[in-house]
């Protein structure tokens, strides 16, 4: 859903993605509100009966319009910052909804975080209690506590995206985690709420997700039997999604086995995923400025690069890149690159493809942990984003300019 090609050329739900590309430039990201309303659907749909609450992850697209349209769908939000925080309130987002993950949660963003009332802080150190409970007493708030467990399960993902390893920053181990709730029963300004994990993104395997769950459960029948009462259970992010020819499983299917596991213990259950709502749900499209062979590859040299759309660089991630309209020229090819001063920066390799200078192409899958990763290096402006609703096009984001580029800097007087 979202994008599908037409005699050879690829749409954005009613618009062609070239067309697109001439109204607002390249690169631009380009979003289907429809195919993100339509991944919550699948999360919500599988947890009907049940209490629950889906809280999109932020980080992976922050864009106001992608919080405002997963919001009005009856989204909560996972946030990191206060600026993630911020973004979910200016999207209209229901801070009653929101849970706040992090390592390193400063005392000045949980005082904003309990000002306005959010639902949980998924608390990931013995030292971050003791200074939310201090920052809670002095705002005369009680501050709603989740302990983040690391269940020190592999999650069968790139070692830079697995957070519930016992070697990992992430979250506290289970035996810590259960004292630290005992503890946090005793302070004056913590209310025990849930318990929750995150063993990683991208996770084709469910096996380590259901391990990891059933550590929870073990974990919220001893607090029982000592009469500490747990309300919900936050699983953290969602399934991984088909890049080339994963086979990450289905969202229903993963529920199915999470309430199943669940039995009849009346808990709340909290997803947030990011990934699985957001990254089919946007493309990037680029356009080839020129085209040069080598003694060892053919380079197709196109307007987006490492700076826009880091994930190729960084993980070594495989997505796919199309044309967006027919070429006449002959198939061959291409190592896929920006231009950026970095042997690095390349967003495909060995592509098979029929493109000429001006041809554009779509890097598919690139709607989660896309614009929000990307940077000014090069001093390159970041890209536009562009929202599709059924044959309305909007701007959602305008192209950084000169202006932005140097905003806040100065040269020293004298
Ligand atoms: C705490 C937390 N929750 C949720 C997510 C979202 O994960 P995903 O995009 O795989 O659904 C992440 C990112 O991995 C995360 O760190
Ligand atoms: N940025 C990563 C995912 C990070 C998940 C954050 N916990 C990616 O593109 O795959």
């Amino acid at each position: 859903m979202g994008f599908s090609y037409r005699d050879g050329r690829l749409f954005a739900e009613e618009l062609d993605c070239e067309a697109i590309a001439q109204e607002f430039g390249t690169p631009c990201y380009v979003y289907s509100r429809a195919a993100m309303e339509a991944a919550l659907a699948d999360y919500h749909d599988a947890l009907e009966g049940c209490e629950h609450l889906v809280c999109y992850a932020v980080k992976a697209n922050s864009n106001i319009a992608v919080l405002d349209t997963l919001a009005r769908k009856g989204a909560g939000f996972d946030i990191v910052s206060l600026g993630e925080l911020e973004r979910v309130l200016a999207a209209g987002g229901d801070p009653g909804k929101v849970v706040f993950s992090g390592v390193v949660k400063r005392p000045e963003e949980m005082r904003r975080a309990l000002d306005i009332g959010i639902r949980c802080f998924n608390v990931e150190s013995e030292a971050e209690l003791d200074v939310l409970q201090s920052v809670a007493a002095a705002s005369g708030k009680r501050a709603p506590v989740s302990v983040r467990v690391n269940p020190d399960v592999d999650a069968q993902t790139h070692p830079y995206i697995s957070t519930g390893l016992r070697e990992n920053k992430f979250g506290v181990a289970t035996d810590v985690a259960m004292d630290m709730l005992r503890r946090a029963q005793t302070l004056s300004h913590i209310d025990v709420v849930g318990l929750d994990c995150h063993i990683g993104s991208q996770l084709v395997d469910m096996a380590p997700l259901l391990d990891a769950l059933q550590q929870l459960l073990n974990m919220v029948d001893t607090l029982e039997a000592e009469g500490i009462r747990i309300h919900h259970l936050d699983l953290g992010g969602g399934v991984g999604v088909r890049y080339r020819d994963e086979e990450p499983p289905a969202v229903a299917d993963y529920i199915a086995a999470v309430r199943q596991a669940l039995g009849d213990r009346d808990l709340c259950l909290v997803f947030e995923p990011g990934r699985s709502i957001v990254a089919n749900a946007g493309v990037l499209l680029t356009q080839v400025h020129y085209t040069k062979d080598t003694d060892a590859h053919s380079f197709a040299l196109v307007d987006a690069a490492m700076n826009d759309f880091i994930r190729p660089a960084l993980y070594q991630a495989w997505v796919d890149i199309q044309t967006v309209a027919p070429c006449d020229a002959q198939p061959r090819t291409w190592n896929i690159v920006g231009p950026v001063c970095e042997t690095g920066d390349f967003l495909g390799k060995d592509r098979e493809l029929a493109l000429a200078p001006g041809s554009v192409l779509a890097v598919k899958g690139a709607g989660a942990y896309g614009f929000v990763m990307s940077s000014n290096y090069n001093t390159r402006p970041r890209a536009a984003e562009v929202m599709i609703d059924g044959n309305t096009s909007c701007l959602v984001r305008e192209r950084e300019g000169i202006d932005d580029l140097l905003r806040g800097e100065r040269r020293m007087p004298q």
